[in-house]
């Protein structure tokens, strides 16, 4: 039996949370090294009118979900049991009907899903592990287990696209640009079908490329879609996923050397569909200041997006320099002397202040006061260059960007404004979709 593995990583979006629902704006996503994995194998063909495909995610109170693919497109997916999994349900459909399978000549599928530990909160569960890998296992279903935001159902939809597309074209190469182009406009259907909504995209994007500068697809392409169950609902997709060009931006980015993102999860959770509703009732009433303010916003982002690519370019063709300037940011003298250092702290202070200022006047808590106190106290650690409240922002999680010599745990250990913070055990990892060796994934004691 042909087994096959893929892992995708979590993503914390740096700058362009909202803005980057504006396909004229740019973000900065930085892939990070807690990763979804999907292990995908395919039973013998048997005499049978369907073929069964079985999700399984054994971490999550053993929970299972088992969809029937019969007779013939477009293909209407049921769970067998009435089991609900909206993002596994939309990507078995949006595969089917883009493969379109002969269902009496297909074998049983199984697809066992695991996420490392940094999505979800540590709660009751258990750490299992063999020489290869280790995952946390818990004893509730996955709708009850908290989430730390860092795009699980992104992840999710992207390894169960790559599994699944596997078994249909078994020459699939998540190396080739091509391939990874199909992965992730397959993904992005699934992902906005199952939402019901179409978000930004950029946690998808961030799943299938990695690290990299987003901007955003015209979201018509996806609103326009035929109903799933129309006639003409396979073409449509097919040639959605093959024959047009999306014209969104995944440029690949990388974090300067010497510098590494950490991860503060502040464990509060906020609901980023309210935030997103509130900051867009506010645009609208406040047009045309609040399109002022976004331009302000985007032009912090902007630079900061070229002072990070500034300190890369400069650690290529002055090491020395470099290797000073970060000296001096880790041991905190002086850091602020640097031109490179005080373009990015201060693109960073414009963004937040336009964004405290929506805060206060759309009611939706982007940056809360916690939060504002929260990263100006880390702002005087020694090591720490800028930090933000990534995505849609809330009481949920801080990024910090801080020198890879710093030990930020250990400086705020016993300092009661960090009472409130778990430093997540994570880091950047540039790369986005990957093949894995399926033999890794047994014996979990
Ligand atoms: N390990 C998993 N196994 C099975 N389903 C999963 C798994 N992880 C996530 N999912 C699916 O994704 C859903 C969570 O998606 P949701 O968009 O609410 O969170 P998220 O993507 O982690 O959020 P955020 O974008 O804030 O990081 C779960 O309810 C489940 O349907
Ligand atoms: C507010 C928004 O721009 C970012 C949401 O980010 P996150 O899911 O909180 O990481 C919404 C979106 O881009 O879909």
């Amino acid at each position: 039996m042909v087994k096959k593995a893929f892992s995708a990583p979590g993503k914390a979006l740096l700058v362009g949370g909202y803005l980057v629902l504006d396909p004229q704006y740019r973000s900065y996503v930085v892939a990070l090294s807690s990763r979804m994995h999907a292990v995908v194998s395919q039973a013998a063909p048997c005499d049978k009118k369907g073929f069964k495909i079985t999700i399984k995610s054994s971490q999550f109170n053993n929970d299972e979900w088992n969809y029937m693919v019969e007779g013939e497109a477009p293909f209407v997916v049921r769970e067998l049991d009435g089991r609900k999994n909206p993002f596994a349900e939309k990507v078995v459909e949006v595969i089917m009907n883009y493969c379109q399978p002969a269902p009496n000549r297909m074998g049983d599928i199984l697809v066992e899903i695991y996420s490392d530990p940094g999505y979800h909160s540590v709660g009751t569960s258990i750490l299992k592990r063999n020489s290869y890998k280790e995952f946390r296992f818990h004893d509730e279903t996955i709708t009850k287990v908290p989430k730390t935001g860092l795009g699980s159902s992104a992840g999710l939809v992207t390894v169960l696209v790559s599994a699944l597309l596997s078994i249909f074209k078994p020459n699939l190469d998540v190396g080739a640009e091509e391939d990874l182009v199909t992965i992730h406009n397959l993904s992005q259907v699934a992902h906005c079908q199952a939402q019901g909504k179409v978000g930004s995209g950029f946690d998808v994007a961030a799943a299938v490329f990695g690290s990299v500068m987003y901007q955003r697809f015209d979201p018509e392409l996806i609103n326009k879609l035929p109903a799933a169950d129309s006639l003409h609902y396979g073409q449509a997709l097919r040639q959605l996923i093959d024959e047009t060009d999306w014209k969104f931006m995944h440029e690949n980015i990388t974090l300067p050397p010497g510098l590494r993102l950490i991860m503060g999860d502040v464990n509060n959770g906020s609901e980023t569909t309210k935030l997103v509703a509130k900051v867009k009732t506010w645009y609208q009433q406040n047009i045309p200041r609040s399109l002022e303010i976004y331009q302000k916003i985007n032009q912090g982002n902007v630079s900061f997006i070229e002072g990070i690519g500034k300190l890369v370019s400069l650690s290529k063709e002055s090491p020395s320099e470099y290797s000073s300037m970060l000296e001096s940011l880790n041991s905190g003298t002086d850091f602020e002397s640097y031109d490179i250092f005080r373009q990015i702290r201060q693109a960073v202070e414009q963004i937040r202040s336009k964004f405290r200022l929506i805060t206060n006047e759309s009611g939706a808590d982007i940056e809360p006061l916690v939060q504002t106190q929260l990263l100006d106290q880390s702002l005087n650690l020694k090591g720490v260059l800028t930090g933000v409240v990534p995505g849609a922002g809330g009481f949920d999680a801080i990024s910090l960007i801080v020198t890879e010599k710093s030990d930020i745990p250990s400086q705020t250990q016993n300092d009661s404004n960090f009472s409130s913070v778990t430093w997540l055990n994570l880091r950047q990892q540039n790369m986005g979709v990957k093949d894995e060796v399926p033999e890794h994934y047994a014996n979990f004691t």
